[in-house]
C-alpha cells in the first residue's frame, strides 16, 4: 500500500486498517482521518504523534489504561488483538519460567497500584530481561514522568505496527 491508496481509503476502510496502531483506541485513527491528504507515512505518522501529544494527562493516562499488561491474563487466555499477541511472543512473554512469570505479575501489580494505568513498554524492542529490568526501574519514576514515559512507548509500538501494515500490503517486486 502505497500513501496515494491510503489518501483514497474511506473513513470506514481507514479506521478498519488503522484503527489499533494504538491499543484498542480508534480514535485515533478516526481523528487522523480528516487530516488528508498525508504527504508521506512519515506525515501520518506525526498525525498520529501529536494527536497523543496534545492529549490532556487524563487523555494519556486513557490510552495507557488501554494497553493489557505483559504476559498477563489476556496472554494466558488468548484474548489478546492479534498485534499485541505478536508482540508480546516476540519478546518471549509466552515462554516464561514460573519464577519470571510471578515476578513479572508482582511488577504489573506494583506498578498498576503505584500509578493507576499498566506498564506500558514497546515489547518489540524489548526481551523479557530488559522488560523486567525496566519494570523495576520504571516503579521508582514519578508519576508525571512516568505517563510521559509510557507515552513514548506507546508511539514506538504505533510506529512498528504501522510499517508493519505497509510492509504486508506493499506487493513484492
Ligand atoms: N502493557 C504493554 O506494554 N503492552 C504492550 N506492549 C506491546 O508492545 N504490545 C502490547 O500490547
Amino acid at each position: 500500500m502505497d500513501i496515494r491508496a491510503v489518501n483514497d481509503l474511506s473513513f470506514e476502510e481507514f479506521v478498519n486498517i488503522f484503527g489499533n496502531l494504538v491499543e484498542k483506541c480508534p480514535i485515533v485513527a478516526a481523528t487522523v482521518w480528516s487530516q488528508r491528504p498525508f504527504g508521506s507515512f512519515t506525515a501520518l505518522e506525526k498525525a498520529i504523534n501529536d494527536f497523543i501529544d496534545h492529549l490532556p494527562q487524563s487523555g494519556k493516562e486513557g490510552l495507557l489504561r488501554c494497553h493489557p499488561d505483559l504476559a498477563g491474563r489476556d496472554l494466558q487466555r488468548g484474548t489478546l488483538t492479534q498485534e499485541s499477541r505478536v508482540e508480546q511472543v516476540a519478546a518471549g512473554l509466552d515462554a516464561l519460567g514460573s519464577e519470571e512469570a510471578s515476578r513479572m505479575e508482582r511488577l504489573n501489580d506494583e506498578y498498576k497500584q503505584r500509578f493507576g494505568f499498566p506498564f506500558v513498554i514497546c515489547a518489540r524492542m524489548n526481551d523479557k530481561a530488559t522488560i523486567l529490568h525496566q519494570m523495576t526501574e520504571r516503579c521508582q519514576n514519578e508519576p508525571a514522568l512516568e505517563t510521559l514515559r509510557g507515552i513514548e512507548e506507546v508511539k514506538k509500538i504505533s510506529s512498528l505496527r504501522l510499517h508493519s501494515i505497509i510492509l504486508v500490503d506493499t506487493p513484492r517486486l
